[in-house]
């Protein structure tokens, strides 16, 4: 006799519902399908650049199946044949668009992709996340014959500066002494003209749009600022926003931007001054030649510096403290006397013959500010140095100072410098102190620059927070000669004095009220400093306020 069970499941069964079970399944596999379709077509965009290679790779296969291996040897040779023309009629173009690009490919495989993730997780830059890790992805790597540009995708949760301070360990990973981290794009896009430029600014205000999550990491694979700097020929007219000092470890020739700006210029002694100062003024040679630029020199260090250069010079003062006072506050007077015919129409002053770009070069900033005896001549330095400093970059007045110690007690002025540049310092804390909070550790070891590496420095570029490594070209003490015979500047209109500057400290003289002003010498020519047009500007100013605006 057969047992009934317990509890008879048949009576709750319920039929499959075989259709629907169906479509969701479908539903599901179609919906992986697409996800797997999108994701490999995002792929094969991104690596649209091997596409012609597969294609060729598949054509070689099928060619090789129907005919041998003879048409490949024929292409070879013609390609050789071809090769070899184009490097001897245009040598430049072929490496930069053959080799360079076999070098990238071939150093983007085996150096970076092969040891990318053994790398990127030895330096601390994996993040982990739900069980898994999140790589930097490899995006791009582009060589030029000195450096490799390495560009990345950083994994959410990390800033570039996470790369600034593994960039000592990156690039010992990847075989280099030296690793530069930038957080935006280095190359600016191309001026587009022609006929088609609209649709090329377009593409490339997407292609050069900004984007946040890249890290650009430049590996130096071979230093070419261990060999002195060659002089850099002398531009037929200087364009100030652009003067040609020195040679970029990325091998590019590093420019300055003088155009409303002042440079201070630190370094440890023998470090190279001189030699920012003569690469300077090398670049301005032409302009000193025709008057459109106008230097004065002061060299505190008794001409020992700047004195070999003398016919470069308007104005040159190596001896005489209180002389070296009066030049500063002429500057201020000529600046002010600008001030006056510019106002309300132009925001910066445009160089000419008449109204000259003038450039008052110090050789070391800190004998005037600090170590000067006389305590009423250094206030009036450091008066008139501050009033330019704050007023004279966008009236074409503009201080180019070098000073071996960047610290505030010694040069008080230091934060009035726009620019700045570091040569080899000998303490890590002035790096910061010339560059900028943080320069250090972006990247600007100034105190680590050797002994030998004269006339190395770190400045910062246009634009990037990222210092870059520089070396100036060395000018030696004949080719000095050679540029003052050269490029002597023409005769200065000496000025008039068209307004006593503003006392700096009330002296007691026993006169009066006892107060002092001071005046400034007499000229020594008796022509006139200014054209005409400003003159007469001027003379309206002959108020008993002496000429300051109420
Ligand atoms: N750009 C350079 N390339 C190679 N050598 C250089 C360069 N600049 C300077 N030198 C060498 O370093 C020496 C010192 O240079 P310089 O007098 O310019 O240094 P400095 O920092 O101005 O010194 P000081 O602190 O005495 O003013 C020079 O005699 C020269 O031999």
């Amino acid at each position: 006799m057969m047992r009934a069970p317990l509890v008879n499941f048949r009576r709750l069964q319920v039929a499959t519902p075989w259709p629907v079970v169906w479509t969701v399944t479908i539903l599901f596999l179609l919906l992986r399908l697409a996800v797997v379709l999108v994701r490999f077509a995002v792929w094969a965009v991104r690596h649209w650049r091997a596409w012609p290679g597969v294609v060729l790779v598949l054509v070689a296969v099928d060619v090789y199946q129907s005919h041998g291996w003879w048409p490949h040897l024929l292409v070879l040779l013609v390609l050789a044949a071809v090769g070899g023309v184009w490097w001897w009629r245009g040598r430049d173009s072929f490496q930069r668009l053959v080799v360079l690009r076999v070098v990238s490919w071939w150093r983007r495989l085996w150096v970076y992709r092969r040891q990318w993730h053994e790398a990127m997780t030895l330096c601390g830059l994996v993040k982990k996340y739900d069980g898994g890790e999140k790589v930097p992805e490899l995006l791009s790597v582009r060589c030029s014959y000195a450096t490799d540009e390495v560009v990345l995708q950083m994994p959410r949760g990390q800033n570039p500066e996470a790369y600034h301070k593994a960039a000592h360990d990156l690039a010992y990973s990847f075989g280099t002494r030296h690793c530069r981290v930038f957080s935006g794009r280095r190359q600016a896009p191309p001026a587009r003209s022609g006929r088609l430029a609209w649709l090329l600014r377009r593409v490339d205000a997407i292609r050069f749009r900004d984007r946040p999550r890249h890290v650009w990491l430049v590996f130096i694979r071979r230093d070419p600022l261990t060999r002195i700097v060659k002089p850099l020929p002398v531009p037929a007219r200087p364009d100030f926003t652009a003067l040609p000092l020195g040679l970029r470890e990325d091998l590019a020739v590093y420019c300055l931007r003088l155009l409303a700006t002042h440079v201070l210029i630190g370094g440890a002694t023998r470090m190279g001054k001189g030699s920012v100062i003569w690469s300077l003024l090398r670049s301005l040679a032409a302009g000193i030649r025709s008057g459109l630029v106008r230097v004065w020199a002061i060299d505190p260090k008794g001409g020992m510096e700047l004195a070999i250069g003398g016919p470069l010079f308007s104005r040159y003062v190596d001896d005489d403290w209180s002389r070296m006072a009066d030049m500063l506050d002429d500057a201020v007077t000529r600046m002010r006397a600008r001030q006056r015919v510019l106002r309300g129409k132009v925001r910066v002053h445009t160089p000419t013959v008449d109204e000259p770009l003038i450039v008052i070069v110090i050789d070391e900033l800190a004998t005037l500010l600090a170590f000067l005896p006389d305590s009423e001549i250094r206030n009036r330095i450091t008066h008139s140095l501050g009033v330019l400093l704050s007023q004279g970059a966008g009236l074409g007045v503009l201080v180019v100072a070098a000073t071996q110690d960047p610290r505030k007690e010694v040069v008080t002025v230091r934060d009035y410098f726009p620019t700045r540049i570091a040569l080899g310092l000998t303490e890590r804390g002035h790096v910061d102190l010339l560059l900028g909070d943080g320069a250090r550790d972006r990247g600007a070891l100034a105190d680590h620059i050797p002994i030998s590496a004269k006339g190395v420095a770190y400045v910062l570029l246009d634009g990037q927070p990222e210092p870059a490594r520089v070396r100036f070209s060395y000018i030696d003490d004949d080719l000095i000669r050679d540029m003052a015979a050269t490029f002597a500047a023409p005769p200065e209109v000496q000025p008039e004095p068209v307004e006593p500057p503003a006392p700096v400290k009330p002296a007691r003289n026993g006169t009066g009220n006892g107060r002092h002003t001071y005046r400034p010498t007499p000229p020594r020519q008796a022509a006139p400093l200014l054209p005409p047009s400003l003159l007469n500007a001027l003379d309206i100013d002959t108020t008993p306020h002496g000429g300051e605006p109420r």
